[in-house]
């Protein structure tokens, strides 16, 4: 691909504390490891405006190597690198403050985004509005549902345009006719040829939508390639791995 590269991922390992892992399972492996080891050597690279999916099983590493996409955590060991501004993950929500009002949540998360005030303000009704909020966005986030949340991170994130977006299942995002609003949103910004990288069990939206994949299994990478080379590999893998 002749395009230019947005991140680059050099044998990414990332950990959890043991103390934090509270599963049995896990438990008994940590005695053994002393660390849980979530991610082990990623290497693959994300070039500018490509769909990127991202596979596995539950508790594979996806969502783990989303936030290190997104810049919630750091790897314990390998290289890391954007080219450019840091990726959004779109429904994130992570710096809502829940007794301010959605408004002033709204320039909270923009300007932690890296956005300027009058930008937000020139974006506000824009952002408002795509997230059906009503009244809402004058009252505390803590009176709102969590599908309410989830809207209005989405909101933010879509308005302000960022040039990566990242999406964990954004399909899911409240009730249907917001979920297809949002679909019908990502898939506008896949036309206009911006970076996405997406985690989905969907085999079939990647198949429909991704130009290339990776698959992760227990941390590691299984394959990175074009969906019709990894998809069937990763359908077959998974028939004989049901646990
Ligand atoms: N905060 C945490 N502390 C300890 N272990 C964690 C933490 N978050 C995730 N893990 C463990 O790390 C592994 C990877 O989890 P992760 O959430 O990244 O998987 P996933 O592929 O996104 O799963 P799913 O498809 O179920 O969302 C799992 O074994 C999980 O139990």
């Amino acid at each position: 691909m002749a395009n230019k590269k947005v991140i680059d991922l050099k044998d990414i390992w990332i950990s959890y504390p043991e103390s934090s892992n509270f599963s049995m399972k896990n438990l008994l492996r940590l005695r053994k490891d002393e660390v849980f080891w979530a991610v082990k050597g990623l290497n693959f690279e994300i070039y500018k405006g490509e769909v990127l999916g991202i596979i596995g099983r539950n508790g594979s590493g996806k969502s783990t190597l989303l936030k290190l996409l997104s810049g919630l955590i750091l790897p314990d060991k390998g290289e890391y690198k954007v080219y450019g501004k840091r990726p959004v993950l779109l429904t994130l929500g992570a710096g809502f403050d829940a007794e301010l009002s959605g408004i002033d949540n709204i320039y909270l998360n923009a300007l932690y985004l890296g956005h300027k005030k009058k930008d937000v303000d020139r974006d506000l009704k824009e952002i408002i509005e795509y997230s059906e909020l009503g009244d809402f966005v004058y009252k505390p986030v803590r009176t709102y549902s969590s599908g309410m949340k989830a809207r209005l991170a989405f909101s933010i994130a879509v308005t302000l345009d960022p040039e990566v977006l990242l999406i964990d299942e954004v399909l899911g995002v409240g009730d249907q006719q917001f979920k297809d609003k949002s679909k019908a949103t990502i898939m506008d910004k896949i036309q206009q040829k911006r970076t996405v990288i997406m985690v989905t069990h969907s085999a079939n939206l990647v198949k429909d939508i991704c130009d290339r994949v990776v698959w992760i299994h227990k941390g590691e990478q299984m394959e990175v390639g074009p969906p019709e080379e990894v998809v069937p590999k990763y359908l077959e893998f998974m028939k004989g791995n049901k646990k």
